[in-house]
């Protein structure tokens, strides 16, 4: 499905939070979302599955207003998965991803093997089979992280959203997750701290700045050392080719 952030402005605290922004993710596409910490990159997400309503501009789904989704239309087009996923509930692992399912249920539904197949194959895509009969309170960062992702892929929607999903992960796991979006059939829209995982995983990549939209394109074409030191204030040298670059970044250094 083609998401498309059409001239979003998002008003918060008496504040333009997001200022008319736009952003189209086609149809089976990776779009990473980054830039500096407060920019407006997940207040911008909360408007594609309506967590928050823009003062100006619309979101579409394949053409369809979200705003005009219900809301288990909504829960049935996008899957989110966020930055700090909540632990105070009391369920195993098996049961917050069979939570996944809840969109594709009649109300008071019985879970269907279809539902159990979905949700063992989304715990073995995340490698937290082995924790299904743990309580979530029990469960690492990572762990954690890893179980939402399960969450959201156990919904089956055709859009993905993903809000700095790597923070607590490990280097393997956060390839290993970048991955198996990468090999998603569905679109997909992440907010992203680390401009490496942006690079190597993202089709395209939007940069936020001060709540507006100041580039977008191939990572190749967007991390220009000048876009990264003006935009994060750090310099960063680029290794390995042009086609698969490396960042290493090293603070600016001051004047006088
Ligand atoms: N409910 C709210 N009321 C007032 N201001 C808000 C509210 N929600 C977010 N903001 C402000 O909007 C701005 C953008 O926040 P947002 O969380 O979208 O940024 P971000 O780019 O995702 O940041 P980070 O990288 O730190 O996660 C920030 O200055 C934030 O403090």
């Amino acid at each position: 499905m083609r998401v498309e952030f059409e001239n979003i402005t998002v008003t918060l605290g008496g504040r333009d939070v997001v200022s008319d922004a736009s952003v189209t993710a086609d149809t089976g596409q990776v779009v990473g979302l980054v830039g500096p910490n407060g920019s407006g990159k997940s207040t911008l997400l909360r408007t594609l599955y309506r967590a928050v309503t823009p003062r100006q501009g619309a979101v579409r789904v394949n053409g369809q207003d979200v705003r005009s989704l219900t809301g288990r239309q909504t829960a049935r087009t996008v899957a989110v998965m966020l930055q700090d996923a909540p632990t105070d509930f009391d369920l195993s692992v098996e049961e917050t991803v069979m939570l996944g399912r809840a969109p594709h249920h009649p109300t008071f539904g019985r879970d269907t093997p279809e539902d159990l197949r979905v949700v063992d194959e989304a715990m073995a895509h995340t490698e937290i089979t082995e924790l299904a009969d743990r309580m979530v309170a029990t469960l690492s960062g990572g762990q954690r992280q890893r179980l939402m992702l399960a969450r959201a892929l156990a919904q089956q929607t055709p859009v993905l959203v993903l809000d700095e999903p790597s923070n607590h992960l490990d280097i393997s796991h956060q390839h290993e997750l970048m991955s198996t979006v990468r090999g998603l059939d569905g679109t997909v829209i992440a907010a992203l701290h680390d401009l490496n995982l942006a690079s190597q995983y993202c089709d395209s990549v939007v940069v936020l700045a001060a709540s507006r939209v100041v580039a977008a394109g191939p990572p190749a074409e967007v991390f220009t050392p000048h876009l990264i030191r003006t935009t994060f204030g750090v310099d960063v040298r680029i290794l390995g080719d042009t086609t698969e670059p490396v960042f290493a970044f090293r603070r600016l250094e001051q004047p006088g």
